[in-house]
């Protein structure tokens, strides 16, 4: 992965458990705050994800360095001195390795595992699914810094939460703990082992056909972006890319064959 500078240590690491891949933001000393280096090695990530590589993941759990913060947001320092087109070209370009995160073919599972905040929030928001440690806190301050969101906070929050609890989140900059993000549904669970929880929902995804996780991401998607009449016509689309598939084909094989198999194993009565 990306090294960190002049043979300092790199700011994202990657191993894999089985089929999944796990991706660390490793600056712990800087609350893995997303620089310039993190962005590009995220985005150099997401982009081996579309690619046809060998054996790719089929899931990827993405966490922080250390117990104390999944990522703190953007790295404070790259705020200053930057004129209106600078700050807003850094903000199209850490939505669009964001959103490439969220194009992924894979399942891609936000360990928080300390606090997320800002852009480190919004990180975990372009994530499909999001797991806490119950010490998390997670919140969008950038209105304390005299700023907004923007790496897709102000899109991604409300269809997260609603629109009013989004808006008091953003408007007061203040942070939520696991159990009240949970209670908005900003996260799927709270877990003592955020990481070991994400791996072993990432297992029970993998156990079903890559191809069809790829597609039921992608329905999900284009019916928040486009709406509900073309996310259905992309969804019926997508339902018969699945159905001529040698994967369905398999499945479905699986079915019968066990069906047959209970019903000839079961005692005459
Ligand atoms: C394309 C890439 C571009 C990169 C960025 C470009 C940006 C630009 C434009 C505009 C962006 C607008 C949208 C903004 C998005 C944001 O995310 S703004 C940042 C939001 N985050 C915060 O406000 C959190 C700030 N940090 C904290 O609240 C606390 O540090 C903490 C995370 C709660 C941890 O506290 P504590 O445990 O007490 O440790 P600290 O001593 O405070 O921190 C430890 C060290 O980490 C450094 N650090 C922490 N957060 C950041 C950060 N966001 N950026 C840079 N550095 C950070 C902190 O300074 C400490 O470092 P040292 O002082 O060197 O020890």
């Amino acid at each position: 992965m990306s090294a960190g500078g002049t043979g300092t240590a790199p700011v994202l690491l990657e191993r894999r458990e089985g089929d999944t891949a796990i991706i660390t933001l490793n600056r712990p000393t800087k609350g893995n705050a997303l620089d310039h280096e993190l962005i590009s090695a995220l985005e150099e990530f997401a982009a081996r994800l579309q690619a046809s590589v060998d054996d790719p993941p089929h899931a990827v759990v993405l966490m922080g360095a250390g117990d104390r913060a999944f990522s703190a947001g953007a790295d404070i320092h790259n705020l200053v001195g930057l004129d209106e087109k600078s700050a807003t070209d850094q903000m199209l370009r850490g939505q669009a390795v964001f959103g490439m995160l969220e194009d992924a073919p894979q399942v891609v599972i936000a360990a928080v595992n300390g606090v997320a905040l800002g852009g480190g929030l919004e990180l975990a928001m372009a994530c499909d699914i999001r797991i806490a440690a119950p010490h998390a806190r997670l919140g969008q301050p950038e209105i304390t810094l005299g700023n907004l969101p923007g790496w897709g906070g102000t899109q991604r929050l409300p269809r997260l939460i609603g629109e009013g609890r989004a808006l008091e989140l953003i408007l007061t900059g203040e942070p939520i703990g696991a159990s009240e993000a949970h209670r908005l549904g900003l996260v799927n669970q709270v877990a003592d082992d955020p990481v070991s929880a994400a791996i072993a929902l990432a297992q029970r995804i993998t156990a079903h056909s890559a191809f069809a996780v790829a597609r039921a991401k992608k329905a999900v998607y284009a019916g928040m972006r486009d709406g509900i009449r073309a996310g259905l016509e992309i969804e019926a689309a997508l339902v018969g890319e699945c159905a001529v598939s040698p994967e369905q084909r398999a499945a479905v094989q699986a079915f019968f064959d066990r069906k047959k198999s209970t019903t000839t194993n079961k005692e005459p009565t």
